[in-house]
């Protein structure tokens, strides 16, 4: 068990597919990892309950995750918005899709177009735009969801890496979020130390994946 070691983008992924194949599922590394972001949440705020929320997410697990966060700060209380950047049927993964068909059921959370986000005044905004999965020039409508968190006054959490930053290289797209707490899950990816202007306060929380999972990779 290397311990502190910070891996690759492409690793990340493999250690994802061994703990995947070896029966801890993806919708499970998910679930902790939502998980893991709201506990660091209750440490920062303390209570939840009077904050109001706008978590941002796209198509792919970076947003999966953000929706797992939504639901969870439902049950503490907390004001809820969720802008999804893009239509429900283009939903990229399973996982993602899961917990978009659960928020569908919650009054507790409700379900804004970032033209409705752009009038509102958040005290926390969740960055599940872009994590691991980014590649190239970043495009609409993730492009405009990006200016409007960096134009709005709350604190801004990135869930896993601050979306349009590299994980691998720290290096930015043309947009990037300048978040206040970066939550990483299972190890530090290399480009986010490089970048604390950028991620603010970092934690990392490790989501389940067995020790296992990492052999042949690290
Ligand atoms: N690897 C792991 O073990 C785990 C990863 N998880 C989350 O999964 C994320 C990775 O998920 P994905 O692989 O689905 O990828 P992402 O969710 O990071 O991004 C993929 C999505 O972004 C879009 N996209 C990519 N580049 C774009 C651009 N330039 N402009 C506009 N849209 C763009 C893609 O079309 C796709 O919809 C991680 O960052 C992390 O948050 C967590 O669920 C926990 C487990
Ligand atoms: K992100």
């Amino acid at each position: 068990m290397k311990l502190g070691m910070e891996i690759t983008v492409k690793q990340m992924y493999q250690i994802e597919e061994n703990g995947h194949q070896m029966g801890f599922p993806r919708q499970l590394m998910m679930e902790n990892a939502g998980a893991s972001m709201v506990k660091n949440l209750v440490n920062q705020f303390g209570d939840l309950s009077s904050k109001k929320v706008l978590v941002f997410a796209g198509l792919g697990n970076n947003g999966g995750d953000a929706l797992v966060v939504a639901r969870h700060l439902a049950g503490h209380g907390s004001s809820v918005s969720v802008v999804l950047l893009g239509n429900p049927k283009d939903i990229k993964t399973v996982e993602c899709r899961t917990n978009w068909q659960v928020l569908q059921k919650m009054k507790s959370v409700s379900i804004k177009t970032l033209e409705d986000a752009s009038s509102m005044e958040p005290d926390i905004i969740i960055d599940g735009i872009l994590g691991t999965g980014i590649s190239g020039t970043i495009r609409e409508p993730h492009a405009s969801a990006i200016d409007l968190i960096n134009h709005l006054s709350a604190y801004k959490v990135a869930v896993d890496v601050p979306s349009g930053l590299n994980p691998d290289t720290g290096e930015t797209a043309n947009k990037f979020v300048k978040a206040d707490m970066t939550v990483t899950f299972h190890r530090m990816k290399r480009g986010i130390p490089k970048r604390i202007d950028l991620c603010g306060r970092i934690f990392v929380e490790k989501i389940g994946i067995p020790p296992e999972a990492e052999m042949g990779v690290l």
